[in-house]
């Protein structure tokens, strides 16, 4: 079976700037849930509204897709669904792999919100002998002995590795000679890896610490107005901002 970069659209993505195709999941988000309530169109309002994107944007987004919407009417949902799976590589099956099948290798492979995507489990694969043959998600775990015949027996392009830190460039490094050519690495290590192999990395720690930050923005706004507020608003002693023991009700948030 061919790899991922033989399956790869070959110029259309080139003139599509990394940051819309960063955006095409959400629209393709809010469009299947416009699609499950049988909603055959959406202005770009709406549409950019339900994925939490600016409408000029969405535009912009569309038109490197050629999708232009009809005025008065917007766009054709199903179309879109199509256009942009499309560009994603989604009216395909993605055979994947997951390597270190613990706790979050196990709770992926229960997800069952990959298939419906595209993205169909084809192997599980840990270190641990203990695990060999164990099912997880119905799908039996194989030893990591095996990578290299599981990667090509399934024909598998993209590989996720949810194996400790320490192990992940190891374990990343078999899977390209195999013939990985998309990693998505959970393992909290910055993976080396050749030319014409993609790697994303995902971190919830870095996600929360964004979170954190708005969350301190949102209470120096509040800290700053009440200050303007005056006496109707709750008193703040000078020099108080930021610091516990003032109001009760004013969450300290750490620097991110
Ligand atoms: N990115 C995130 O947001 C995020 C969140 C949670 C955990 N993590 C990371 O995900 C990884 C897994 O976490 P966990 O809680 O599931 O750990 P875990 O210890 O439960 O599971 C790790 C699994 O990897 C296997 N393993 C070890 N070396 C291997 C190798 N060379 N090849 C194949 N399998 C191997 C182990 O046998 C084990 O089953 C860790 O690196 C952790 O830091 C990341």
């Amino acid at each position: 079976m061919a790899t991922g970069r033989n399956h790869r659209p070959a110029t259309r993505s080139r003139g599509i700037p990394e940051a819309t195709v960063a955006r095409l999941p959400l629209y393709l988000r809010a469009l299947t849930a416009l699609s499950e309530r049988s909603v055959p169109t959406v202005s770009s309002e709406e549409l950019a509204s339900a994925a939490g994107v600016n409408s000029a944007k969405l535009r912009k987004d569309f038109s490197y897709l050629g999708s232009y919407g009809t005025r008065g009417v917007g766009y054709d949902v199903e179309y879109l669904v199509y256009q942009i799976s499309r560009e994603l590589g989604l009216t395909q099956d993605w055979p994947v792999v997951i390597v270190g099948i613990g706790n979050l290798g196990a709770a992926l492979a229960n997800y069952g919100g990959f298939a419906s995507r595209g993205f169909r489990v084809a192997a599980l694969i840990d270190a641990d002998p203990s695990m060999t043959g164990k099912q997880v998600a119905g799908i039996p775990v194989q030893h990591v002995d095996d990578l290299e015949s599981i990667v090509h027996t399934n024909g598998v392009s993209i590989g996720v590795i949810t194996t400790p830190g320490g192990a992940a460039q190891q374990v990343c490094e078999r899977l390209v000679g195999a013939g990985v050519t998309s990693i998505l690495n959970f393992a909290p290590t910055v993976l080396q890896v050749p030319e014409g192999v993609d790697v994303r990395k995902v971190d919830l720690s870095i996600e929360l610490q964004i979170l954190a930050f708005h969350e301190q923005r949102k209470a120096a706004e509040d800290l700053s107005r009440r200050d303007e507020e005056g006496p109707r608003g709750v008193a703040v002693p000078e020099g108080g901002r930021g610091e516990q023991g003032g109001d009760g009700d004013i969450p300290a948030v750490m620097p991110a």
